[in-house]
């Protein structure tokens, strides 16, 4: 998908909601355990009641590939089933020496035509540029994520007092454009995701961390949006449990719809 199809998704649904596909055996509703595969079932159910009010959905590839071959396969229906005007995102945050990266790369955008794949900076450039030879894919590169321990390495400075995030946001931007190449920002930064903004201006953020992780999306939006929004939020737990019973998809699709209005106002408001 192209950056444009993104932002007119956008302006359509008046939305920047990412359903995040957490999907976890222990934790889905008992009476879809004896279905032939539970958890497709549960995404499908997911996808369906809240494809209205999405612009995204992001699959973590955890809570599938712990799950062996059927949980591969599983990922790969799902991957499937979502509407195709819908950008998707393999949450797999990989990245190794070149070669490595590029099968990754097949792996996600050939074998399963996801739209983009989370990657991490660590291993630099070469690791990276795979994933950017792809036509309308995307790269999302872990820039300042939303755990606790973002601190111990995202925000050490070097003898300049330039941090770390900040020196992936500038080398990263000679790899790849704003046209295949965006960033993951956690809604927890909300006070520096406007010094993001500011050193990469035209880039979507990925941000996680709403909801159930405790970050703002008023407070996100206010500091990430620019002109084409650039942002897509996501929402997992806090959308995929919203219920444990076997009303979960429209509790689900509640949560999304509250989400999507909150955007809405915050698209007139900033864009
Ligand atoms: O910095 C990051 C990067 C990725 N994630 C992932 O996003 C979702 C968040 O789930 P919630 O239930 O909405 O908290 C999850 O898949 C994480 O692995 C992140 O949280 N922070």
């Amino acid at each position: 998908m192209t950056r444009s199809e993104l932002f007119s998704q956008i302006q359509q649904k008046s939305s920047f909601l990412c359903v995040g596909l957490d999907p976890d055996l222990e934790k889905i509703p008992r009476h879809l355990l004896s279905e032939p595969d539970p958890i497709f079932s549960f995404c499908k159910a997911i996808i369906e009641e809240t494809a209205d009010f999405a612009v995204a959905y992001k699959p973590n590839i955890a809570f599938f590939e712990a799950l062996g071959a059927k949980g591969w396969e599983t990922l790969a229906k799902v991957a499937e089933f979502i509407p195709k005007d819908i950008f998707t995102i393999a949450d797999a945050k990989r990245g190794d020496i070149g070669n490595t990266s590029k099968l990754y790369a097949k792996a996600f955008f050939e074998s399963m035509n996801f739209d983009s794949v989370t990657v991490a900076p660590y291993m630099g450039k070469d690791s990276v540029s795979p994933f950017l030879e792809f036509d309308n894919k995307w790269v999302i590169l872990l820039a300042l994520t939303s755990n606790p321990g973002s601190m111990d390495f995202q925000l050490i400075e070097d003898k300049a007092g330039k941090p770390l995030y900040q020196s992936v946001l500038e080398k990263s931007q000679e790899w790849g454009s704003p046209e295949n190449l965006m960033y993951v920002v956690g809604a927890t930064r909300g006070e520096l995701i406007g010094k993001v903004r500011v050193l990469a201006p035209d880039h979507f953020f990925l941000v996680p961390g709403v909801g159930v992780q405790g970050g703002s999306l008023s407070e996100v939006a206010q500091f990430g949006m620019n002109s084409s929004c650039g942002l897509l939020v996501n929402s997992s737990r806090g959308i995929i449990y919203a219920s444990s019973e076997k009303d979960f998809a429209q509790a689900a699709r509640r949560e999304a719809e509250k989400l999507q209005l909150e955007m809405k106002d915050l698209l007139e408001k900033y864009l």
